[in-house]
């Protein structure tokens, strides 16, 4: 039986890939060890079979005796105890949502209803580290894979629309704290049906531009508003999101050698956990559109292409509608009026799942698969 240590379990991505593991029955079959950096002895989490109190999750004895490591805790973490357990000799599967290894060359970045095949050649190899992808990148290849499988993509643009969850968990509170602070702003006016929207929007406007109103964790007003820059800035003038929606891709993809450009711009704005983008994507051929949407369609179990009509484009391709689910909805499917060869789309998927948690889950899956 695999003995596989979580880490990282009762964070938000932690917290979502124990709720997807116990309602798939994942923990029957393996022993799970579960670690933490601030609760050493107390006792682990309710996962439906027995396990021992929570170990340091910085003790190299306790993670040396393990078959895998799942970590959800973060780069810091990562960067703290990897390096140091393999030059001890540790020869364990190391499973991971942070970014800080993505791009090494001894891991693989795991989608596997789209790079099953990559996964397979690297385990074959040898491979030993298994990193989850960024969520823009993961959830734009879940919705679009069928394109990229069948070699139709000759660039594309992501223009993202990025919701709080991909800041952490305080930046979610602090959305919220920000809607709260808006609509309070104006109580007494929105009870008032005869009050003068204009009087309205100048005093939400004085609150969003005020000393007290929440920004902490955003640095900025994000409810009713947005933020187009997310993550540091490279070089070239991108920022390190976008920067991954292009290496990632490639490296998941198993084209490095060979890759797709893919740019964008990425913007923060205030859903909670859906990321949505907008995809300029130039073909390499004028494909016919209902060739293209059962490429789309039938590439995975979670993609659903969405009618490119108003009605089911606002009931099925919002954040509000694909948050919480597995579902990758894709819409907005047309040709663009630069040609036949030019489309575009638009998708929705939940950051925390198909974006964080659920490619880790699945990955455990595959090594167990190969016992
Ligand atoms: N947020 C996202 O969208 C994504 C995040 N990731 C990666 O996952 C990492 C973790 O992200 P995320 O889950 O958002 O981080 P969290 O801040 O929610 O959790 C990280 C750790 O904080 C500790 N912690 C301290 N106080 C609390 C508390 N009150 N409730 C829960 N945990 C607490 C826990 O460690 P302990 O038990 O040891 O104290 C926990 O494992 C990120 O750093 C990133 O590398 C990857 C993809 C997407
Ligand atoms: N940067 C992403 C979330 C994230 O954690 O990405 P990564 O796993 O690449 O660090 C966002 O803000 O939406």
């Amino acid at each position: 039986m695999l003995k596989v240590g979580f880490v990282g379990w009762r964070g938000m991505v932690g917290s979502v890939l124990m709720q997807r593991m116990v309602e798939d029955g994942d923990f029957k079959g393996i022993e799970p060890i579960f670690f933490t950096t601030s609760q050493v002895g107390q006792p682990g989490p309710d996962v439906g079979v027995e396990v021992p109190p929570l170990k340091d999750a910085f003790d190299q004895e306790a993670l040396k005796a393990l078959d895998v490591v799942i970590t959800c805790q973060g780069g810091d973490y990562t960067q703290a105890v990897y390096q140091d357990l393999r030059q001890a000799g540790w020869k364990g599967y190391w499973i991971d949502a942070a970014s800080t290894l993505r791009m090494a060359d001894e891991a693989t970045i795991v989608l596997d209803p789209v790079n099953r095949h990559v996964i397979d050649t690297q385990l074959a190899k040898g491979a030993k580290t298994f990193v989850g992808g960024n969520c823009t990148v993961s959830l734009m290849l879940m919705g679009l894979g069928g394109l990229f499988e069948a070699g139709m993509v000759e660039w594309m643009t992501s223009m993202t629309y990025q919701a709080a969850s991909g800041s952490g968990a305080k930046h979610m509170r602090e959305l919220l704290n920000q809607m709260g602070a808006l609509r309070d702003s104006v109580a007494s006016e929105l009870a008032d049906p005869a009050s003068a929207i204009l009087d309205i929007d100048r005093k939400v406007t004085a609150a969003m531009r005020g000393g007290d109103f929440p920004t902490e964790n955003f640095t900025a007003p994000l409810a009713g508003s947005l933020l187009p820059w997310i993550d540091v800035k490279r070089d070239n003038g991108q920022s390190k999101e976008e920067w991954k929606g292009s290496v990632e891709t490639n490296k998941i993809l198993g084209l490095d050698n060979n890759p797709i450009p893919i740019d964008g711009l990425c913007v923060r704005i205030g859903a909670m956990r859906s990321h949505s983008q907008a995809f300029t994507i130039k073909l390499k051929q004028d494909v016919p559109l209902d060739e293209i949407e059962e490429r789309i369609a039938k590439h995975n179990d979670w993609v659903k292409v969405i009618p490119n009509d108003k009605e089911a484009t606002i009931a099925d391709l919002t954040p509000a509608a694909a948050t919480g689910t597995l579902s990758v909805p894709v819409g907005r499917l047309r040709k663009l009026a630069m040609g036949g060869d030019y489309l575009s789309a638009f998708s929705v998927g939940d950051q925390l799942l198909w974006g964080a948690a659920e490619p880790l889950k699945r990955m455990l899956k595959i090594l167990r698969e190969q016992q």
